[in-house]
């Protein structure tokens, strides 16, 4: 090789090194970072979310079916239901970390909770505005991006109308392919008539596992879809079928708050111990008033129990 060419390659050989390297240690929208683990998933429901069969089946289907297809006909949408501490952002996490190394902290996973980030009902047209392009900068950025949507109930209807092009059965919106991005949707809509349907159940002297998903839609269809309060009900995601699961999740009893216990002691480096577990369970609240069934905050709050008893 002559002096100039020898330059060339040496220059364009410590390019190729240099990004190399750098996309090593530097998440990049690649399979490096971006690979989805089946097995961890259905391991991790299995053994870390407790007392949610119905929840745990239909995400991991979900999950499944749609990582394994190449060519989605449109980005994935999970609208999860249920009581305050039930594993509805627990499960979110799950989904995440099965799916990019860097879980949550990775920078394709963007969290809004509808109270932090969208306060102002005056200031909707500006938010609707930064949502749209915030959506589309990241998913030319990456196509498997993942976008979790905190308390979707109280969300402004207009702003939830403004991300429905992006969950539609589009190709492409100016130039932007949205089918292998992945949308999920938290909210406490719901959470009562679960909670009824559960107590039923309960009364009946039914096993909750006997529970199945029928059990629970047309209760959950119709106080999610006509509830006044709920911001989905003046939304055409739902006549446009644009969510493809309805997860519900159910209240959690005394037997699932020894178990969340136990799992977080055994974060903590600590050995579950069953005494610890039924102190902290015991100082929790539950309900109904007589029949003190399910916790008021699920498995919210163990954390800081757990500091005043281990
Ligand atoms: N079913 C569950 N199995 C295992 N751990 C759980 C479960 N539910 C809740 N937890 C634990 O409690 C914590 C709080 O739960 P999480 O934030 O997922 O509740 P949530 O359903 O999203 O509640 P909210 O509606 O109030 O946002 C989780 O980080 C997890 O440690």
């Amino acid at each position: 090789f002559d002096p100039i060419t020898t330059t060339v390659l040496v220059g364009v050989g410590t390019a190729a090194l240099g990004r190399t390297i750098y996309n090593y240690f530097h998440e990049s929208c690649d399979k490096k970072w971006i690979a989805f683990n089946a097995t961890g998933l259905q391991t991790d429901l299995d053994e870390k979310l407790f007392g949610q069969h119905i929840a745990s089946r239909i995400v991991l289907k979900a999950v499944n079916g749609f990582m394994n297809n190449e060519n989605p006909k449109k980005p994935l949408v999970l609208s999860l239901h249920g009581w305050t501490g039930t594993g509805k952002n627990f499960v979110s996490k799950l989904i995440a970390e099965n799916v990019y190394k860097e879980g949550m902290h990775s920078s394709f996973v963007h969290l809004f909770t509808s109270t932090l980030h969208f306060p102002h009902p005056s200031q909707i047209a500006t938010y609707k505005s930064q949502l749209q392009q915030w959506i589309k900068g990241n998913i030319s950025n990456c196509e498997r991006s993942l976008f979790i949507f905190d308390e979707m109930d109280k969300m402004h209807p207009g702003l939830i109308d403004s991300i429905k092009p992006y969950l539609d059965y589009y190709d492409k919106l100016d130039g932007v392919s949205y089918r292998k991005s992945i949308f999920i949707f938290l909210s406490n809509a719901g959470g009562e008539s679960i909670v009824e349907t559960a107590l039923d159940f309960w009364r009946a002297g039914r096993d909750r596992e006997e529970m199945e998903l029928k059990d629970l839609e047309t209760s959950l269809s119709l106080s999610v879809f006509n509830n006044n309060k709920s911001g989905f009900y003046r939304t055409s995601l739902i006549d446009k079928n644009l969510v493809d699961f309805f997860v519900p999740f159910l209240p959690l009893e005394y037997k699932h708050i020894i178990q969340c216990t136990k799992a977080e002691m055994k974060a903590r480096g600590l050995e579950p111990d069953q005494n610890v577990a039924n102190k902290v369970a015991k100082d929790l609240v539950y309900f109904p008033k007589f029949d003190r069934v399910f916790s008021v905050k699920g498995c919210k709050t163990i954390d800081s129990k757990l500091d005043y008893y281990a």
